[in-house]
């Protein structure tokens, strides 16, 4: 009779309280397993070390030497190397975790056991057991909880069983799958290579939908014929692992990397491709920004923290003739006031103490024949937008503690999120500079004005993070989906994706749960714009009267004129369908 000791996977090594981080990284990747059983010099279990524990170390940038005893789960999941096999349909129904600790009946761990080995050794085995409807029911069980995707073919190449993480790692719904040839129900798998070549084989790496995974195929084989094959698709703590691996060992810091690399490198690398959008309304300005880009006019780029500006003022460098220049990024906003004129126009040598001797350049040197993109251009001092005012109307300049006029072609993109209109109204910003600064404007709407995009971006930046972040998440829970969509993102896509990049970090299930989510974020009593009685008709005046006010800012008599209806006739608008 088939026992437990027949199908676990032995184990060859001891991982104690002092192994270091980087041992344990280097045999978890080596082994492909995603939890090492942790032991006392006499192999006596004293805990686990899992994908989260090794996850929490990368993340709080642990050094590699460090042992990795305060991050073992003390909790060991044990299971008796004598279990009756019996038991083997109960214990993978009911275990949480994927992988068991083995021990004998000395309580030494000898091994392990992943679900996935069972049902490995299940099919191996079948021929040796006598009831052929018991077979079927264990293994249906386990295939239904194996963690890893697992299908099966018979004789004439047609899908006979399918685990339920290989239809979700795939998109696709069980009926185009089950008794379906399997070269057109997962053509990707090439499970049909091995009715031919009779040898069991895997493939490289693969991908979908930015989630790596590898493919075992694996013929069944009777009297020298095949009679079905076997696909193993394993895709999650594999993937996982590795990436982690791959990426301590370069000692990336993921999204901050790729922020200060295209900080730093003065150039432009967005695209219009990079706007990621299906609103209509979004798809009109990028058009706009890039015919804006074709002239050589200064663009104003307006709308709330985080909707994306500084990614439009990118894109419209990038499809300008200008896009071989420089891209030079300043935020009016971080720059100390007093070293803000130094920064914008250099000085020369020793112009004041302190100043490196042999001067240096500013922006507008740098971005000489390319684009300036000033960021929060609401929070420069009176002073300065008198002198950039200066440099826009001349098109040249002095150094601070200069004599010589220098000429510049620099064209320039401006972004805020304050309103210009009522600042010059309130002496804050000078009327002049605004009327040079909004020759074309751009105002790009915030998130929750366009919902469809709430749900796009999720997608496409769970494909992204999982290629960051090297995880394998397929999918969102309904109820995390809802409690998102409910939202009214204050920050904007910056928010979102910072909420994706968390919540697929904290993810142990491959799915993003509402427990992933941040608190505050679940806290907040959701607008109920959706609860109004509106019909096709209103729906569309409502939208239309939304994307007025986003145009203009919220200025009711500007949007009024937009729409072309009276002042009072928009109140009462506003009034009916809640929005003021
Ligand atoms: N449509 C979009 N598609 C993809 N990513 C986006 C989009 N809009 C914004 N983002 C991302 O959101 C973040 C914030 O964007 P960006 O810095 O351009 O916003 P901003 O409006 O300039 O913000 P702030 O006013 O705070 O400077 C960036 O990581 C950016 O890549």
């Amino acid at each position: 009779m088939l026992q437990f000791k027949d199908i676990i996977t032995p184990i060859d090594f001891i991982v104690t309280e002092e192994t270091t981080l980087k041992e344990a990284i280097t045999l978890m990747y080596r082994k492909k397993w995603n939890l090492l059983p942790v032991t006392d010099s006499s192999r006596y279990p004293v805990g686990v070390f899992t994908r989260s524990s090794l996850h929490q170390m990368v993340t709080e940038e642990t050094p590699l030497t460090t042992p990795i005893k305060n991050y073992i789960k003390r909790h060991v999941e044990k299971l008796s190397v004598n279990t009756p096999f019996e038991k083997i349909e109960e214990i993978v129904k009911n275990s949480k975790v994927g992988t068991g600790v083995v021990v004998d009946d000395q309580n030494h761990v000898v091994g392990i056991l992943t679900k996935t080995d069972m049902v490995m050794s299940l099919l191996q085995t079948s021929q040796e057991l006598q009831t052929i409807t018991k077979l079927k029911r264990t293994l249906e069980t386990a295939i239904d909880h194996a963690f890893d995707g697992i299908v099966m073919a018979d004789e004439r190449k047609v899908i006979t069983m399918v685990s339920p993480p290989l239809l979700e790692l795939f998109n696709l719904p069980i009926e185009e799958v089950l008794n379906k040839p399997a070269a057109n129900a997962l053509p990707h798998l090439q499970l049909e290579n091995v009715y031919e070549s009779e040898a069991a084989e895997v493939s490289g790496f693969l991908e979908i939908n930015g989630i790596k995974y590898i493919a075992h195929r694996i013929p069944i084989l009777e009297d020298g014929k095949v009679i079905g094959a076997i696909g193993k698709v394993v895709f999650r703590q594999l993937n996982e692992v590795s990436e982690l691996f791959k990426k301590l060992q370069k000692a990336e810091n993921k999204a901050n990397f790729y922020h200060q690399q295209y900080q730093q490198a003065e150039t432009a690398k967005f695209t219009w491709d990079h706007i990621l959008s299906v609103d209509p309304w979004m798809e009109k300005l990028k058009k706009s920004g890039a015919k804006a880009a074709k002239g050589r006019s200064t663009v104003l780029i307006r709308g709330e923290s985080g909707t994306g500006k500084e990614l439009f003022a990118h894109a419209i460098h990038n499809s300008s003739a200008r896009s071989t220049g420089k891209f030079i990024v300043v935020n009016c906003a971080a720059i100390p006031e007093d070293l803000l004129e130094s920064e914008f126009f250099g000085y020369e040598n020793g112009a004041f103490t302190g100043a490196r001797p042999k001067g240096k350049l500013g922006k507008f040197d740098l971005a000489n024949g390319g684009t300036l993109f000033l960021d929060e251009i609401g929070d420069m001092s009176l002073g300065l937008q008198a002198k950039l005012l200066r440099v826009l109307q001349e098109r040249e300049f002095y150094r601070v503690g200069g004599t010589v006029k220098i000429k510049v072609d620099v064209r320039i993109i401006a972004a805020t999120n304050r309103n210009l209109e009522e600042m010059v109204k309130e002496g804050l910003f000078r009327e002049d500079l605004y009327y040079r600064l909004n020759v074309i404007s751009l105002n790009v709407p915030p998130l929750r004005h366009r919902p469809n995009d709430i749900d796009y971006l999720f997608g496409q930046f769970m494909i992204e993070f999982n290629q960051i972040l090297g995880t394998s998440i397929s999918g969102m829970e309904a109820r995390a989906r809802e409690a998102l969509l409910d939202y009214d993102w204050p920050g904007n896509v910056r928010e979102l994706r910072n909420v994706m990049e968390r919540a697929m970090t904290f993810s142990e299930s491959g799915k993003i749960k509402y427990e992933d989510l941040p608190d505050y974020l679940l806290k907040q009593v959701p607008i109920k714009e959706t609860t109004l009685n509106v019909s096709m008709v209103e729906n569309a005046e409502l939208e239309a009267i939304k994307k007025a006010l986003v145009q203009v800012q919220g200025n009711k008599v500007q949007a009024a004129r937009l729409l072309g209806i009276s002042r009072s006739g928009l109140y009462e608008k506003i009034k009916k369908y809640k929005l003021g």
